[in-house]
């Protein structure tokens, strides 16, 4: 179990980046930090890996407390491993002899397996012998992560792990990983601001603002009721609006064209005017003014410009 109790941190006296974290994961647990730029994830990866000297508070892993610099000649707790955002490969070996480097000389054998494994991982056996110097971006980033997963850490701390990966290779990537990391029981923490890392792959999501933690708990029970539109804006675009006197956060595939004679009298509806429709390719996002106020709703088809629309708002949440 990993437990953080209150720690803060700042990189000087004057400027605070967390103040008075607390959390705990279990072994093989999944965690997700979110939040805007510069809130502090990797700041929070760094402490817990051991990176940073800590103002104030303690981390355990187990029975191990994690110490910082200025307890270690080598800083970074040895049953964990960090993907920074700067992956730091050694570009003039091969793909595979950077996974190996991190594995046993002594079981040569056991060692071209591993690395096998973890190529498949990532998905790049066809680059086995390709330098890493002669990589994209995206490929070295994989690169870090199978070397993370040579010798398994019991914790796996990535920082944008998917940021430079396309679309096609990420997905397929992410499955591979996160089953991956399960299937080997290894904790794992996401520095992400992708909301499918969270919401698809994570048992926990943490959401940082302000220096605090905002929210932490189950991602779809976050999705489901966030508590300000921040938290909300971290998945999808937002509705923040007035409805019968009450504000609210709607995500726009929770408000609905309906046809008159359909509405539902359990729901709230109202009149809007079309302004504009956005292709997003499995559907339109439609922005409509209702009562004065902009709205986002998503529909299957383009709506042409000015058109009279009644939409129904499904059951909602008070925000803050
Ligand atoms: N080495 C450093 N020295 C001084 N300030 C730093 C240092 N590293 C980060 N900061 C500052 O600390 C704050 C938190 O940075 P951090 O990199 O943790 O944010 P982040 O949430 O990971 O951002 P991003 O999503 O853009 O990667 C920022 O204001 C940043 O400018």
């Amino acid at each position: 179990m990993l437990k953080v109790v209150s720690i803060s941190f700042g990189y000087s006296k004057r400027k605070v980046v967390l103040d008075n974290f607390s959390f705990q994961l279990k072994v093989g647990e999944h965690l997700c930090i979110m939040g805007e730029s510069g809130c502090g994830k990797s700041t929070l990866l760094k402490a817990i890996y051991g990176l940073l000297d800590l103002k104030k508070g303690t981390i355990f892993w187990k029975e191990n407390q994690v110490l910082g610099p200025k307890a270690h000649l080598v800083p970074g707790m040895d049953f964990f491993k960090y993907v920074a955002q700067d992956f730091d490969l050694m570009p003039y070996i091969s793909v595979a002899e950077n996974i190996k480097k991190f594995l046993s000389r002594f079981y040569p054998e056991e060692s071209e397996l591993r690395t096998q494994e973890l190529l498949e991982v990532i998905e790049m056996t066809s680059f086995a012998n390709t330098k890493v110097k002669n990589l994209s971006g995206g490929q070295k980033q994989r690169v870090a992560i199978a070397r993370a997963l040579a010798k398994e850490p019991q914790m796996l701390l990535l920082d944008e792990p998917f940021g430079q990966i396309d679309n096609f290779k990420k997905n397929s990537l992410r499955r591979k990983l996160f089953a991956y990391l399960k299937e080997k029981n290894i904790a794992c923490i996401v520095a992400t601001h992708d909301k499918n890392d969270a919401l698809s792959f994570a048992d926990k999501l943490m959401v940082i603002r302000n220096k605090r933690i905002i929210a932490n708990g189950a991602p779809k029970e976050i999705y489901n009721a966030p508590s300000e539109k921040y938290i909300a804006a971290l998945f999808d675009d937002v509705n923040e609006i007035t409805l019968k006197g009450t504000h609210v956060l709607l995500y726009p595939n929770q408000i609905k064209l309906i046809k008159n004679k359909d509405a539902n009298t359990d729901l709230f509806s109202a009149q809007a005017t079309v302004l504009n429709s956005y292709f997003k390719g499995s559907y339109w996002l439609i922005e409509a003014n209702f009562d004065g106020q902009i709205v986002f709703f998503n529909h299957f088809s383009d709506l042409e410009k000015h058109t009279e629309v009644t939409l129904s708002f499904e059951p909602y949440k008070t925000s803050h």
